[in-house]
C-alpha cells in the first residue's frame, strides 16, 4: 500500500486574529509531486508552514509519515525551502558551506563530516547544477542561483519529502529549467514533493496532482489545470475544475499553451534518469 506522507484533516489555522485556513482536507502520497495553487493570500504558504510544523493548528489533524505532528520527530526526513529568502543573509559563506549546513541534522555533533556527508553535499550541488560555483561566495550568485543553493541545502539532508514554497518566484527561466531537471532526478528515486507554485512553467510535466485553494478552502484536488483529465477526477463533473480554477484566481498561465497540457513522455516515473546520476537511490 502506498504510504501517506502528508495527511491533513479538517485543518483550521488562525494567524493573529484572522482565520486563514478553514477546514482543509488534503494529502500527499509517497512518490507524488503535488502542487498547491491559488491566488495571493489564499493560504498556500500557511498550509505548507503548518505541514512543516511552523504554525500551529487551531483545529484539525496533521500527520507526517503516518505519525501525528505532535509526536513526529523525524524532521531530517523533510527538507523545507521557505518562500524566497536571500541565501546570502550578510554572512560570507561559499555555496558549499551553505549546502553543507543542510546536512547538519544528519551529522553527529562534534564529529567531522564523514565521507557520506561530503558526498551528499557534492551530489546536492550537482543536482541543482551549481558544481562550477561550489567555492564561490553565495553573495556572488544571481537570485535564481541562490534559490538553487537553498534547494541544494534542503536536498543535502537526503529528505524523503521536499517542501518548497514558490521555488520559481522571481527566478530566471534558466534556473527554473535547471530546477525542473533536478526535481525530476529527485522524484525518479520515488521521493515525494509538495510545492507551492504560481505558474507551473517548466515543472508542468512533473506535477501529478494540483490542490487549489481559495480563501483558505480547497476548491480543486485532482489533475493539474489544463491537463486533459482535469475536472474528470474523483467524481468531479467536467467543468468543475475550470470553475474552481476561476474561483482560485488562476490565469491562463496554467492552461494549455503554457506547458500544462500534453504531458510529455518523460514523466518522472518513467524517466530515463531513473536512479539518477546523483545516486538518490543510495
Ligand atoms: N502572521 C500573520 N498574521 C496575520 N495574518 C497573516 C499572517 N501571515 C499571513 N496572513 C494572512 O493569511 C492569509 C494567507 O496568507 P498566505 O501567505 O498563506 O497566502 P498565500 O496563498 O501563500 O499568498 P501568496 O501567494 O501571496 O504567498 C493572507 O490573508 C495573509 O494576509
Amino acid at each position: 500500500m502506498t504510504e501517506r506522507v502528508v495527511d491533513v484533516r479538517g485543518l483550521h489555522v488562525t494567524l493573529g486574529e484572522q482565520p486563514v485556513l478553514h477546514g482543509i482536507d488534503f494529502h500527499v502520497d509517497a512518490g507524488e509531486v503535488v502542487t498547491l495553487l491559488g491566488a495571493n493570500g489564499s493560504g498556500k504558504s500557511t498550509l505548507v508552514r503548518a505541514v512543516a510544523g511552523l504554525v500551529p493548528a487551531a483545529a484539525g489533524d496533521i500527520a507526517l509519515f503516518g505519525r501525528p505532528l505532535r509526536s513526529f520527530r523525524e524532521w531530517r526526513r523533510i527538507g523545507y525551502v521557505p518562500q524566497r529568502t536571500t541565501a546570502a543573509g550578510g554572512v560570507p559563506a561559499t555555496v558549499k558551506e551553505v549546502v553543507a549546513s543542510g546536512r547538519l541534522a544528519r551529522r553527529k555533533p562534534f564529529v567531522p563530516a564523514s565521507r557520506a556527508d561530503r558526498d551528499a553535499v557534492t551530489r546536492a550541488i550537482d543536482l541543482v547544477g551549481l558544481a562550477d560555483r561550489t567555492n564561490d561566495g553565495i553573495d556572488t550568485l544571481s537570485g535564481g542561483q541562490q534559490q538553487r543553493a537553498l534547494i541544494a541545502r534542503a536536498a543535502a539532508g537526503e529528505p524523503d519529502l521536499l517542501v518548497l514554497d514558490e521555488p520559481n518566484a522571481g527566478v530566471d527561466i534558466r534556473s527554473q529549467e535547471a530546477f525542473a531537471r533536478s526535481l525530476r532526478t529527485f522524484v525518479a528515486s520515488g521521493r515525494t514533493v509538495l510545492l507551492v507554485l504560481h505558474e507551473m512553467g517548466p515543472l508542468a510535466s512533473l506535477v501529478d496532482r494540483a490542490v487549489a485553494l481559495d480563501s483558505g478552502r480547497v476548491v480543486h484536488d485532482g489533475p493539474p489545470p489544463g491537463r486533459a483529465d482535469a475536472g474528470a477526477h474523483e467524481g468531479q463533473e467536467p467543468g468543475r475544475a475550470a470553475a474552481a480554477r476561476a474561483a482560485a484566481g488562476m490565469t491562463e498561465d496554467l492552461t494549455p499553451g503554457h506547458g500544462a497540457a500534453g504531458v510529455p513522455d518523460d514523466h518522472p516515473h518513467s524517466n530515463e534518469e531513473q536512479g539518477g546520476p546523483f545516486g538518490w537511490n543510495s
